[in-house]
């Protein structure tokens, strides 16, 4: 039986050959032009200390429901108040229970840069996240050919929209930086065959990493002294989902990852 990750890829597949069926990538292409404004996704995580993208996650293959009816609005706006440096907005609907709907409301709701979170595997999905004003889109290596992850990488920058390449082992990082020379590297510590996790992922792998690339560790992230230890290690940024939308108060627990009010 295959892996969640083909499951998910081959469900994506067919759900980008319907949309496509009913707007071709033509008309996506002409819709280009009344693109909202641009906000750096790359530049808004290299700060000094470690900045936090904020997830928005309704549910997940590993944890089921997770806050299905909360509104975007009231979850970005946590988000943003309390310090995160950008947004990351699943839209994946089967798994996930997000949409490109999510994904707009964010970017009316929030003045932060977004991550168009999904299973990018086909150029009509790089047309619409650009269309539905992501300034970003991640693209898994393991979910992907070389040869298309280099031409994904290449259509995505040629339309301003920063990539997180994300990997997960040695040989995937191998592809991230010698076929596609990625900027911006997200370790996911997340192994997506079983759903384990295991922070240490990140910093086993960070030493492969060049210096002068963004590094961003994902998944399985909760608590202030994880982000202490990645910051120590030169982690540019993490990527928080599940732990900020199960929080009783979203936007202190967001505030306690950013330390926001140790600025104050
Ligand atoms: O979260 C999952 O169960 C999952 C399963 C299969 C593919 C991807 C999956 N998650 C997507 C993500 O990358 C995470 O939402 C993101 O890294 C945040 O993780 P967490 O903070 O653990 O919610």
């Amino acid at each position: 039986m295959s892996n969640v990750l083909d499951r998910i890829v081959d469900s994506t597949r067919r759900e980008v050959e319907h949309r496509r069926s009913e707007i071709p990538l033509a008309q996506l292409e002409r819709s280009l032009h009344g693109r909202g404004e641009d906000r750096p996704f790359a530049e808004a995580l290299v700060h000094p200390g470690i900045s936090v993208i904020a997830e928005h996650k309704r549910r997940s293959p590993s944890a089921g429901p997770i806050r299905e009816g909360a509104t975007v609005e009231e979850i970005v706006g946590s988000y943003e108040r309390a310090g995160a440096a950008a947004l990351s907005v699943l839209t994946e609907r089967h798994h996930f229970g997000g949409s490109l709907d999510d994904l707009r409301a964010a970017k009316e709701a929030a003045r932060l840069p977004i991550l168009r979170k999904d299973f990018v595997v086909d150029t009509y999905q790089v047309y619409e996240s650009a269309v539905a004003g992501a300034d970003a889109i991640l693209l898994i290596v393991a979910a992907l050919e070389p040869r298309e992850l280099a031409r994904l990488h290449a259509e995505a920058l040629a339309l301003d929209l920063d990539v997180l390449v994300e990997v997960h082992d040695e040989p995937e990082l191998e592809i991230a930086l010698e076929r596609v020379d990625a900027d911006v590297i997200g370790i996911n510590n997340r192994d997506l065959t079983d759903f384990t996790v295991d922070v240490q992922r990140t910093f086993e792998l960070l030493a492969d990493i060049p210096a002068g690339k963004t590094v961003v560790s994902e998944s399985g992230i909760s608590t202030r002294d994880q982000l202490d230890e990645l910051e120590r290690v030169g982690v540019d940024a993490v990527l928080v989902g599940e732990a900020l939308m199960r929080a009783d108060d979203v936007e202190a627990a967001c505030r306690e990852l950013t330390r926001l009010d140790d600025e104050l």
